[in-house]
């Protein structure tokens, strides 16, 4: 089955941010790609509110829950209290965990493993007693050892944070080689029995080798270069161009 599309709204949030008026607007924005045929909407609600706020998840929870069958929230973020308060409350069908400082710009790296066996662990386990789906953002490095934590803490899926390997856009020799460990990474999480997912940076240009390479990956996350092509071609031809670069037929 081709990976899933769910489509990040924070760079759309972040131009409405611009100004105090509602538009462009979240809401809208993210019916129009699930229309279009996402099949979820992500958000990564940063504790500064500077791109998605708190405020937008009640709509477009429910903006989900009427779409078609299978839409899927995918909340992405630091595990602190008023994160896991959020998710209480909009119950997202997926929990993506990342380790971001809330100094970070934006996300960078994926978490430690080895140092953060306890937190996650406790984690995981909230998450799985309200019966959300937890994925868990990783580094592409191949380390067996760091993703048997990773499964041993609860996690079901892991994200591969695809950043280096979206910076290579004018570099495709390196490229190449981030994608080898990419895949490599994959196949061991596989091997473990979690699922995989991946994001950040990705676009219609570098999603194809990366869904050749992972012809199992589940799902990726796109937003910043999904805002800036759907900019050029609106939001409805641009989420059907990644939904085929992501292998699906539409
Ligand atoms: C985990 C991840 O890679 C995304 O959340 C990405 O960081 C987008 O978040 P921003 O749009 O807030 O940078
Ligand atoms: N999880 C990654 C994500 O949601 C989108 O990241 P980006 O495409 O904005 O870099």
């Amino acid at each position: 089955m081709p990976a899933k599309l769910s489509v990040n709204l924070n760079a759309i949030a972040m131009l409405r941010n611009r100004r105090d008026l509602p538009w462009p607007s979240v809401t809208d924005l993210g019916r129009i790609a699930l229309e279009a045929g996402a099949s979820g909407l992500t958000v990564h609600p940063r504790p500064d509110q500077r791109h998605v706020r708190f405020s937008d998840l009640a709509p477009l929870r429910a903006l989900i829950d009427n779409a078609a069958a299978g839409a899927e929230f995918n909340i992405e973020g630091f595990p602190e209290e008023n994160f896991m308060r959020l998710v209480e409350e909009h119950r997202p069908e997926q929990v993506t965990l990342v380790p971001d400082d809330p100094s970070q710009a934006t996300s960078d790296h994926g978490w430690d493993f080895r140092k953060s066996h306890n937190l996650l662990g406790n984690i995981i386990g909230r998450l799985k007693k309200l019966g959300l789906r937890v994925s868990v953002f990783a580094d592409g490095d191949p380390d067996r050892e760091a993703l048997t934590i990773a499964r041993e803490v609860g996690a079901d899926r892991i994200e591969l944070y695809t950043g280096p390997y979206g910076g290579c856009y004018d570099n495709l020799a390196e490229g190449e080689r981030i994608l080898k460990t990419l895949g490599e990474t994959a196949d061991i999480a596989f091997d473990l029995g979690l699922g995989v997912n991946a994001g950040h940076d990705l676009t219609v240009a570098n999603l194809p080798p990366l869904v050749a390479r992972i012809p199992r990956l589940a799902e990726v996350s796109i937003g910043h270069g999904l805002t800036a092509d759907a900019l050029q071609y609106g939001m409805t031809e641009t989420v059907r161009r990644f939904c085929r670069a992501c292998g699906q037929d539409v």
